[in-house]
């Protein structure tokens, strides 16, 4: 069975695309769950709000149908926000972090209403997201990571990979 990692981090920190390059390079397949899209594709909302343009997600729904693919393991949870959770779920929480200016020119590039940028801008200072994960995690298995190039990404990935190689060394010794 493989670990449970969580890839957090403001929108547009690059959550998806090292989920898509750990995939290539772990040791264990691991399985990418785009918690975002899974929601709008399964429909776990109760509705779309229209001014800040996201779903509202129905929480219940999204952990009664994640339980049982987690609890098989192997698999990257992918998503803006990771307090929805359960502690229990996670084996490592890797939150995602990026200046804000550069933020800010990855947000305009998808066409984001300003509000949202401006929001997302200030949620990624004030380190939201951070906190968050530090508040519902215990602090060895949250680990903080800039992805501001692609040299960050691939030495973030090294990093998660020689994680997960002693993951499956410490179970096998087990
Ligand atoms: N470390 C990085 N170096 C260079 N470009 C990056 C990096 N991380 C992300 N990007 C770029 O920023 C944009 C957003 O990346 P990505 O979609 O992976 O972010 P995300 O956090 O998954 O966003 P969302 O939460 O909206 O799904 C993409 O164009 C991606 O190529």
């Amino acid at each position: 069975m493989g670990p449970v990692i969580v890839i957090t981090g403001t929108p547009g920190t690059g959550k998806s695309s090292h989920a898509t390059r750990l995939v290539e390079e772990s040791p264990v397949p691991l399985q990418h769950i785009n918690v975002g899209e899974w929601v709008k594709e399964r429909g776990w909302y109760e509705e779309f709000d229209e001014e800040w343009q996201s779903y509202t997600v129905d929480e219940d729904k999204l952990l009664d149908e994640l339980e049982p693919i987690v609890a098989g393991g192997g698999i990257i949870l992918d998503w803006h926000t990771c307090e929805v959770f359960p502690e229990r779920w996670a084996d490592l929480v890797v939150v995602l972090r990026c200046d804000h200016s550069r933020l800010w020119e990855r947000l305009e590039k998808r066409n984001y209403p300003l509000k949202k940028i401006q929001e997302n801008n200030e949620a990624e200072i004030m380190q939201v997201v951070l906190e968050e994960a530090r508040a519902s995690y215990p602090p060895e298995i949250v680990v903080e990571l800039k992805s501001e190039s692609t040299e960050d990404l691939e030495a973030n990935i090294g990093r998660i990979v020689d994680w997960i190689v002693a993951w499956k060394r410490d179970r096998a010794s087990e």
